[in-house]
């Protein structure tokens, strides 16, 4: 199983952030008191020494007249004073500055902060929402009561201009200067204009827009005349003006063909089809003529159905609990990296071993009632929490084993292709995070308890074009799910029949 080596954090995994967040405020204020103590110390003994050299310089041949004033003063100007140079060497809150440097190992990493901004990227551009928006915290139209700060903002903008986006670098960085109060770090380490000035001008460079290039980097080097590399810099980029555009230099466009898939189908004005019904299953096993399941059709071509409170509260309870807190990043199985921008998905994921608890014993029979599937050899639960803008680009759940021989003797091939798959919401999402399908354009919204079936394989063990989904960026909220995937072999006998394909579905031999 490939598996790309990301940290990417999930809702649950940095909850324990905010306390280390805390436990580091409340180490910078023990430094504060310290350093109060210290400058306590040094203001008290000034009045002190203020005091006496009044008197000296009042009357200085009247004070040093007297024998123990002249001798203090020697001896002050001898001693004290080499005192009071170690004393102000002596750093000040040394344990603090050592408890950081403990905790500074704990602290996300470089590419944990790559990922967050993946993830607000990645809720900008699959649902096309307006930069300033996002920044004044106006999400899909809803005013959530936070912003963005110049630190944040700057920190997204380098990152695209650092991952080849230098056009949505520009309009990220054109927000700095705007909110340049609002940061949590004193002036001297938070951005500074020299700095947002520079990297404005190497974006706009590597956007191909010299002009605005130079006039930025000259502002710059009026704030730093003496610094070589920028006045070499502005040689470099009048050079440039005066030559041909280089075609390769352009913005990146293939990573976003999902992107625009996504922003596609994600879309929130998306309607259903209509003329669908809802419906008590009775029938699919004997089981259900005593508890009918409440099914929703969400379109027929293919079909797509969603069941309605499969699991209690109770049970959602459970399996969020059994899921560890630190999961895995998961990648898929079967999709190749090619590009290392894309995160096929940001989510933490665990697998759960069904027949270790009664509980999930009692899920697979729900799954037969649900599917009239033989569950035998399908596939562990796998249950998912999306992170900040966690997605999951459109794909195939099938291995498509009829055009890939070489996939048949793998080991997770035993029990065939998945032939469905059932993906149980845990938890309702605040906003975004829906399951969409592009090609068959459906889109469902997570509801917690609810439950969604559908076929990967068609009546003939065809694979189903129609079938390719993906999960929406999460764009507030935190998105739980579990999957199962249902394996082909077990199903030989069983397998239900689906509603007749329309002549246009596609289909592959
Ligand atoms: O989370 C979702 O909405 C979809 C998950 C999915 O497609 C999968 O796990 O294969
Ligand atoms: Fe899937």
């Amino acid at each position: 199983e490939e598996q790309k080596s990301t940290n990417s954090f999930s809702v649950v995994t940095m909850v324990p952030l905010v306390k280390l967040e805390k436990i580091l405020i409340d180490n910078l204020e023990e430094y504060a008191k310290a350093m109060d103590h210290k400058l306590q110390i040094i203001r008290r003994n000034i009045q002190k020494m203020r005091r006496e050299n009044k008197k000296a310089q009042l009357d200085a041949i009247g004070y040093l007249s007297n024998p123990l004033n002249g001798f203090s003063l020697v001896r002050r100007l001898h001693q004290d004073w080499v005192g009071w140079l170690q004393y102000m060497v002596q750093p000040v809150g040394a344990s603090q500055i050592r408890n950081l440097n403990f905790w500074r190992s704990r602290l996300p990493c470089k590419e944990d902060l790559h990922d967050a901004c993946e993830g607000l990227v990645r809720i900008q551009g699959n649902y096309e929402l307006n930069i300033t928006d996002i920044i004044r915290g106006k999400l899909q139209g809803r005013q959530h009561n936070a912003s963005m700060s110049a630190t944040d903002i700057f920190a997204v903008g380098n990152y695209l201009l650092n991952t080849s986006r230098p056009a949505s670098a520009i309009q990220w960085l054109q927000e700095v200067a705007i909110h340049s109060q609002e940061s949590f770090l004193p002036a001297e380490i938070s951005v500074k204009a020299d700095e947002l000035l520079k990297l404005l001008a190497l974006a706009h460079e590597r956007n191909q827009s010299f002009p605005n290039a130079l006039v930025l980097m000259e502002s710059c080097l009026k704030l730093r005349p003496h610094d070589a590399d920028l006045v070499r810099k502005c040689r470099e980029i009048e050079e440039l003006m005066g030559s041909p555009l280089n075609a390769t230099l352009k913005e990146k466009k293939k990573s976003y063909l999902s992107l625009k898939e996504m922003a596609i189908a994600c879309n929130a004005t998306l309607k259903n089809p209509t003329g669908l019904h809802c419906f008590y299953n009775f029938n699919t096993t004997s089981f259900l003529r005593l508890a009918p399941l409440k099914v929703e059709q969400v379109g027929l071509h293919p079909q797509v159905l969603l069941y309605h409170e499969v699991l209690s509260p109770r049970e959602i309870t459970s399996i969020i609990r059994i899921a560890p807190q630190i999961m895995q990043v998961k990648t898929t199985t079967t999709m190749k990296k090619t590009n290392s921008q894309t995160h096929y998905r940001t989510a933490k994921f665990q697998w759960i071993d069904k027949e270790m608890s009664e509980l999930g014993r009692r899920i697979n029979r729900r799954i037969g009632d649900m599917t009239g599937f033989d569950l035998q050899d399908s596939e562990s639960f796998q249950v998912i929490n999306y992170g900040i803008g966690g997605h999951y680009i459109p794909h195939f759940d099938f291995f498509n084993l009829s055009s890939d021989h070489s996939k048949r003797n793998e080991d997770y091939m035993i029990g065939g292709d998945r032939i469905a798959t059932v993906l149980f919401y845990l938890s309702d999402v605040e906003q975004g995070g829906a399951t969409a399908f592009p090609n068959a354009r459906y889109i469902v919204y997570p509801r917690a308890g609810t439950a969604l079936f559908w076929h990967n394989l068609d009546t003939e063990g065809n694979i189903d074009l129609l079938s390719r989904h993906t999960a929406c960026a999460v764009i507030s909220g935190s998105k739980w799910v579990m999957t199962e995937w249902i394996r082909e072999q077990a199903q030989m006998f069983i397998r239900p029949c689906l509603p007749r394909k329309k002549a246009t579905s596609t289909r592959l031999g």
